[in-house]
């Protein structure tokens, strides 16, 4: 059962920074920023966390930004280095400049921003430390376009992980999400190990295991239009050692902190 809470007034004033990992989405971007900026949260920015894309995309974001001062920053990192990486290094850096909530989504338009606000205020109307935009739960959707191979590989991955983990997450390997800043900093990012898609079990793990509350909003998943997967062999490999991985860290730490062992089970 989960204790609802009083919203926050107005609530959708509230600092929500929206990290987006990019690698070579230059035709998604400008298109995906519009339509996060039409949201009705006046509290939102934008941080593109982009892997030296070889289609321009680093540029495309920095003009974004210049149109848009204030609202949208970019993180230039090196070279290709994986999800999860981006990932870490962009919400490392929303924490450090003081996000309340940090968002998590794909740039390709798969997560649909309208859907955000729904989130938002489910997050803080609950004592929940993540919201996650679910394909999984009754209401949620897979676009008719989404190949079955990706259907089968995602319901087999949710299986697998459900199995090997018991964590009870309908969408575990979701990557659109709401994140309270306590939730992320009691997480530690300095924890996570995963350099590709794991980064999102992985996180949905940590947080179970702390014993934070996780809740799941329906939302539409849209196959991409442009541009196309960044999904390889070494990434699914990641995702299938990855919960092999945190089984045995997390019996380590049960023995080391009894009581978190404890609680979270
Ligand atoms: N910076 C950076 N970004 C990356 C990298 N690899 C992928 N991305 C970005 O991460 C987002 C997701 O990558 P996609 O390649 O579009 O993911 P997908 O195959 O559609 O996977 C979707 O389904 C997975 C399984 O359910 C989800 O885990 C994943 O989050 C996503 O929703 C996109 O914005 C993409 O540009 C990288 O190495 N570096």
């Amino acid at each position: 059962m989960i204790e609802p809470v009083r919203l926050p007034s107005p609530w959708c004033d509230e600092p929500l920074t929206v990290v987006v990992p990019t690698y070579n989405e230059a035709g998604n971007l400008p298109r995906l920023v519009e339509r996060l900026l039409a949201l009705p949260l006046p509290g939102l920015s934008i941080l593109i966390a982009d892997d030296n894309s070889p289609d321009g995309t680093g540029e495309v974001a920095e003009k974004l930004a210049t149109e848009h001062p204030g609202r949208i920053r970019v993180v230039h990192r090196p070279g290709k280095e994986g999800l999860g990486r981006a990932y870490v290094d962009g919400i490392g850096k929303a924490l450090e400049d003081g996000a309340k909530y940090v968002a998590q989504m794909d740039a390709d338009l798969s997560h649909p921003p309208e859907a955000l606000p729904g989130m938002l205020g489910a997050l803080l109307s609950t004592h929940a430390g993540v919201v996650i935009g679910s394909r999984y739960v009754p209401g949620g959707q897979l676009d008719d376009a989404w190949p079955m191979y990706r259907r089968v590989l995602s319901g087999w991955a949710n299986l697998y992980v459900h199995t090997l983990l018991q964590v009870r997450i309908r969408d575990l390997t979701a990557g659109f999400k709401i994140w309270r800043a306590d939730a992320l900093r009691a997480i530690g990012l300095d924890r996570v190990q995963s350099n590709g898609y794991s980064f999102q079990v992985e996180m949905h793990f940590l947080a179970t295991k702390l014993g934070q509350t996780i809740i799941e909003v329906p939302i539409r998943f849209e196959e991409r239009t442009d541009g196309v997967s960044k999904m390889t062999t070494a990434t699914k490999v990641e995702s299938a050692m990855m919960p092999f991985k945190l089984r045995l860290r997390h019996r380590k730490i049960a023995r080391n902190q009894p009581q978190l062992g404890k609680a979270a089970d």
